[in-house]
């Protein structure tokens, strides 16, 4: 069995993307973003405050007749922007792309965080990440796709993010002819919860691989490209009006310059991010400075490859081998 779920950019800066989802009988579809940084699906409802709920769908267990309430659990979350968000947990059938999964945790919202207030354009998130990372207490729950995976073809999601186009999750095998190159595979860790993997080196420009390790993840809930200060400064160093700009807290430039590409290699693979796709969006509407797709990971602790390096690719999420593919698009 497999399953094919189509992803929409959200908006003009291709800030997240947009996955329906299909919950409960009768069928309640909510848009919610693929997370491979984290490890649970919870989603605006019934039970989040109206003041909070408002503007976004929600989802009404109690209009479900498959619903079950999974008595004594709680769940709560943050994420790396310090958004958060948390509530208690029922069962429901979730359907993503034709697959369905019966008894899927479905964590409810009694509190959000203002940044999921304000985004109402999702109602909410799958993770994507290791179970290992879900926090449902007492009992930590399965990912949709973990739970899918024993009946999936092969054990196994793609990730097809494009700019400003409509891209795919495939659950449970691989159309190569969603990419150009080959795939080149290199191992996955999994032990924080995240698809953590290491690159072998860099290059701006189509110069030569710079042989760096760089350890980070492959987070498709993450917008930017988000890397040590050495590489980023190596980068903006060929773009002349580039500057770092306090109020935008990252760096910034004039959106005619005529931005380098940068690559990173991968599994003996060379993913190569076009110069456009690393110009991301003016910093206001209408504005002639724009806001680079690359940034320092510094503050974070982690470097990640967000959604910037991901259009570049199709990227395998291959849990059975626990390895993660690249293949440049
Ligand atoms: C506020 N929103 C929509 C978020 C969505 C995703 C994330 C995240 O760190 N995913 N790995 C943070 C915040």
């Amino acid at each position: 069995q497999t399953g094919s779920a189509n992803t929409n950019p959200s908006d003009s800066a291709d800030d997240e993307y947009i996955t329906s989802v299909s919950i409960g009988t009768p069928a309640q579809v909510l848009p919610l973003d693929f997370d491979t940084g984290s490890s649970d699906l919870w989603v605006f409802s019934s039970e989040t405050p109206k003041s909070s709920a408002s503007g976004h769908v929600t989802y009404s267990p109690s209009k479900s007749s498959t619903a079950k309430k999974l008595s004594g659990s709680t769940w709560s979350i943050e994420y790396g922007d310090k958004s958060s968000s948390s509530g208690d947990v029922y069962t429901d059938i979730v359907t993503i792309g034709g697959f369905s999964v019966k008894t899927q945790a479905v964590e409810s919202a009694t509190k959000v965080s203002t940044q999921f207030v304000q985004d109402t354009v999702i109602s909410g998130l799958v993770g994507l990440g290791f179970d290992v990372g879900n926090q449902v207490s007492p009992r930590p729950q399965k990912t949709w796709f973990s739970n899918a995976a024993s009946s999936l073809a092969e054990p196994l999601f793609t990730a097809d993010l494009r700019h400003q186009e409509t891209g795919s999750y495939n659950f449970g095998f691989i159309d190569t002819s969603l990419a150009k190159g080959t795939i080149g595979y290199t191992p996955a860790d999994g032990s924080e919860g995240y698809w953590g993997f290491t690159a072998t080196g860099y290059s701006v420009g189509g110069a030569k691989l710079n042989r760096n390790s760089i350890t980070g993840i492959a987070d498709t809930g993450t917008t930017l490209l988000l890397l040590p200060d050495n590489i980023v400064d190596a980068y903006y160093n060929n773009v002349e009006s580039a500057e770092y700009d306090d109020s935008q807290e990252g760096v910034v430039f004039d959106c005619s310059e005529d931005l380098p590409s940068f690559s990173f290699g991968v599994g003996g693979q060379t993913i190569t991010i076009s110069g456009d796709l690393l110009n991301l969006t003016p910093i206001e509407e209408g504005s002639s400075t724009c806001f680079g797709g690359l940034q320092s990971s510094a503050d974070i602790g982690i470097n990640i490859f967000g959604d910037v390096a991901l259009k570049a690719a199709l990227v395998v999420f291959d849990l059975g081998n626990e390895r993660l593919g690249w293949a440049q698009k």
